[in-house]
């Protein structure tokens, strides 16, 4: 059996993960199981200490067993990419709001289930992830370089997650825990709100969108707390999937969102068009909201460049 080192983020899930933590280290400790926990004291506190344990991971079978939302899945993996051993499994306890990761997966959220499948597992399966170089056309200081485990998504969805994370609201719900409410009211103004932007997808042939709405790369069917935004996605796969919607009439664009949220066939729709492939480049102008695996970014004037890599979980 591995060595497990666990990362828990207690404030993921408006509460959800401080409610899920005892429970799974009852069932660890019913199971004499080993574990060393780590507890995020801060936002990005993840990322240095995934970075930490894969430093020292050297003479240890080491699992990342990671107790939050989607957002720490996505810190824990990018601080394993930047550490001395970066092919360090991490296995998944859901514990955060929206938990599209693990909802695409099919993961358990039951402790005795998880431990059990814990230690059923003998091998790490290899999954897609992307890894995306960024700039700001308008900002040279911007450029990053990260992975990322769900989508990542500039325009329409990205807005919605800054007014959410910037609302007043958002405290005031979440202490009642109805966070999701303070998503839904601000995805009611955005709709109203979101200008149409420029999008370059830049390959043999140059492709511009003048009227783009939204534009999302995803390694998953779902975003924004289970929206089917392209259900063939899949995670096994390695598949850059680049999902762009143009904003047609509002009676159209309402339509469409139904559609998304209902039957899945908006893929059909004239409005929006799909990219695939092992490395996609496209440049956004003007400034927008982004955001990844669920985390606000700010406004960029964003040049992309996507690529398929993987990353072994104990799943
Ligand atoms: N001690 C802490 N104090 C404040 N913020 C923290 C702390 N620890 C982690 N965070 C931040 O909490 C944020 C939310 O985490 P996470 O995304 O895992 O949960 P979630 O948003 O509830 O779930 P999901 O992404 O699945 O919707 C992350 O940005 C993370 O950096």
């Amino acid at each position: 059996m591995p060595n497990f080192s666990i990362i828990i983020n207690l404030k993921a899930g408006s509460g959800a993960a401080a409610q899920a933590w005892p429970l799974l280290k009852t069932e660890l400790d019913h199971q004499r199981i080993d574990y060393t926990p780590y507890f995020t004291e801060y936002s990005g506190h993840a990322i240095e200490l995934a970075k930490k344990i894969g430093d020292t991971a050297d003479d240890d079978f080491i699992v990342v067993i990671v107790v939050g939302g989607d957002g720490t899945v996505n810190q824990v993996l990018n601080g394993l990419e930047q550490s001395a051993h970066p092919e360090t499994p991490i296995a998944y306890f859901p514990a955060g709001s929206g938990n599209d990761f693990a909802r695409s997966l099919q993961l358990t959220k039951n402790a005795p289930t998880f431990v059990e499948n814990l230690q059923k597992i003998h091998r790490s399966t290899s999954l897609n992830v992307f890894k995306i170089k960024l700039g700001d056309r308008a900002d040279q200081a911007y450029q990053q370089q990260k992975y990322l485990i769900n989508n990542f998504g500039v325009g329409f969805d990205a807005h919605v997650v800054h007014m959410t994370e910037h609302s007043p609201l958002k405290a005031k719900l979440n202490r009642l825990h109805l966070g999701k409410f303070a998503y839904v009211i601000n995805l009611i103004a955005v709709f109203k709100d979101q200008q149409t932007y420029d999008l370059k997808i830049i390959g043999e042939q140059v492709e511009e969108f003048k009227q783009a709405y939204l534009v999302t790369l995803t390694n998953i069917p779902y975003f924004g707390g289970g929206v089917n935004i392209m259900p063939t996605a899949d995670p096994h796969l390695h598949d850059l999937n680049l999902v762009v919607i143009e904003k047609p009439s509002l009676p159209k664009l309402l339509q469409l969102f139904i559609r998304i949220l209902t039957t899945g066939s908006h893929l059909k729709d004239p409005a929006v068009h799909v990219f695939k492939g092992d490395q996609l480049k496209y440049e956004i102008t003007p400034k927008q909201f982004g955001q990844m695996d669920g985390e606000d970014m700010g406004a960029h004037q964003f040049i992309v460049e996507a690529s398929n890599a993987s990353h072994p979980f104990w799943i």
